[in-house]
């Protein structure tokens, strides 16, 4: 059944990509061995015509003489009739047989459409979210910090292109335009290389959509210039003229750059502008079970009011590891069998693994020390889930408790909630730092916090009247550079029925929220 309440992001989790590197030196490989095979031939070929050059040569200086002896022309017979023969055959004889086989056959393990729409997504919402140039995001320079990385004429195209093809002109242009000087410095091979001229009639395309019209015109000329008969560059120029002369007095002042939609909110949260109260305390809880009087629990509160601490320190590095390893091998590169990028949103969910709790020792074990951490009943809650995010992966603005009132819930949703009760509380792990980027945010709450390994936040979901709290409302903020690996664990409302009773809620009492806390 379904068990998170909401899509996560769909890109390729980093630990699923870094098979692709393996594939990708395969391929490189095979392609190296097509290269021998077919400088070996090469080989053949130039010292055999040395070979037959030579014996030619020594004719021509004196044909007669030459063809006169019976040894010779009984040989340039023999040669014209039987070895041009075999040179036909030798040189019709594809190279690099076995290499092209490979190539199909790995055909199936490569990235889909999909996965590059998905790729191009997250290049674009961590360009937008965290408000980077493009051409600084080109130049690897990702939210004030260099990198030693950098975009491809080709790779910034197929950002471009796939802007173009989302209809977002003007994001489009931003990108497209950042390639005419880079292509002329592209050592691709001619089959390989992206031409300019195809660059320019797309960003051409896309100042006719923004009524750009004169910038369109000029770069129509420049294509035609470089491809003079080409029939669509005629049409597009026509098509470019005919809105002219229809629309004189919708013209958009060229320079007004249509705004990027600078986002509110999420977008400026995740640029990390919230603040702490001063209110707030960092302390060792040895009360909430009695082992923890044997191991306290470094605490830090983010916020009273919706409570939330962090806790730290509580997995080790090996803990944190061997959950990570265990989850990799089970997660699956997720496959798309309808590459048609436009149902993108029926296919995948998150690229996790769920963990039962009985599954080992590990398991077990942190399963005890949640129960230390919030005293809580865990017998029906529910699994862990490992998350590892992708390439700009984020989770969209969420809560963890059902809304059991809409009509969304039925069914399975329903059982459950009939049998377990909501989603009272989130025990979230980090399981890794992340270089930048991929915050957790609580903009209700007003509440950011950056993952750090063995870490872990806690907070309630619910009220004390059994109610969602919509200040619980989070969103994980795309990773910008890192790998960002958390793990989830949601407590059920039912079994807490004595350990957390229910209560008429009344807001701004954070010690009621807090019972469970030392
Ligand atoms: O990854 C994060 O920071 C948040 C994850 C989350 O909200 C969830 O799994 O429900
Ligand atoms: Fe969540």
């Amino acid at each position: 059944f379904e068990k998170s309440p909401v899509e996560r992001s769909q890109s390729l989790s980093l630990v699923t990509m870094v098979p692709l590197l393996d594939i990708e030196r395969k391929l490189i490989d095979n392609l190296n061995n097509y290269a021998k095979a077919l400088e070996q031939k090469l080989q053949i070929i130039r010292s055999q015509i040395a070979v037959m050059r030579a014996e030619n040569e020594k004719g021509r200086r004196d044909p007669i003489s030459y063809l006169s002896n019976p040894l010779n022309g009984f040989s340039l017979i023999r040669r014209l009739h039987q070895d041009w023969f075999k040179w036909r055959k030798y040189l019709e004889q594809p190279v690099g047989i076995s290499q092209m086989r490979n190539l199909a056959l790995w055909q199936g393990e490569l990235p889909t459409k999909l996965d590059l729409w998905d790729a191009c997504t997250g290049i674009i919402r961590i360009q937008s979210t965290y408000n980077i140039g493009t051409s600084d995001f080109i130049n690897g320079k990702l939210d004030g910090k260099q990198y030693n990385a950098s975009m491809s004429s080709a790779d910034i195209f197929a950002v471009g292109e796939h802007l173009s093809k989302e209809n977002r002109s003007a994001k489009a242009v931003d990108w497209l335009q950042e390639m005419p000087h880079r292509l002329k410095k592209d050592l691709f091979p001619e089959h390989l290389a992206i031409k300019e001229v195809k660059v320019l009639k797309l960003l051409a395309e896309m100042h006719v959509n923004l009524k750009h019209f004169s910038k369109a015109l000029i770069l129509l000329d420049n294509c035609q210039q470089l491809k003079p008969h080409d029939a669509a560059l005629l049409r597009l120029r026509l098509k470019t003229m005919d809105f002219i002369a229809s629309q004189p007095k919708t013209i958009l002042p060229e320079n007004k750059q249509l705004k990027a939609s600078i986002g509110k909110g999420y977008k400026v949260s995740c640029r990390g502008n919230s603040e702490r109260s001063s209110r707030l305390h960092c302390f060792y809880n040895f009360t909430t079970t009695p082992f923890l009087r044997l191991a306290p629990l470094k605490t830090e509160q983010i916020g009273l009011d919706p409570y939330m601490v962090l806790y730290h320190e509580v997995l080790s590095k090996r803990e944190m590891s061997l959950l990570m390893s265990r989850a990799s091998r089970k997660m699956e590169v997720a496959r798309i069998y309808n590459t048609n990028p436009k149902n993108k949103n029926k296919v995948r969910t998150a690229k996790g693994h769920w963990f039962s709790k009985e599954n080992d020792e590990l398991t077990r074990r942190i399963d005890r020390r949640i129960q230390d951490m919030t005293g809580f009943d865990l017998t029906d809650s529910e699994e862990f889930q490992v998350i590892n995010y992708g390439i700009g992966g984020h989770y969209h603005t969420h809560s963890d408790y059902f809304d059991f009132a809409s009509a969304n819930y039925s069914g399975e949703r329903n059982r459950q909630a009939i049998f377990l009760g909501d989603r009272i509380a989130t025990v979230l792990f980090y399981l890794t730092d992340v270089e930048q980027g991929g915050a957790t945010i609580f903009r209700n709450a007003g509440y950011s916090i950056y993952p750090r390994a063995g870490t872990a936040i806690f907070w309630f979901n619910l009220n004390t009247d059994g109610n969602g709290d919509p200040r619980t409302q989070h969103a994980a903020c795309p990773v910008i550079v890192g790998s960002k690996w958390v793990m989830t664990e949601w407590i059920r409302e039912w079994k807490q029925i004595f350990i957390r009773p229910c209560l008429p809620h009344a807001t701004g009492t954070s010690s009621k929220l807090s019972r469970t806390k030392s």
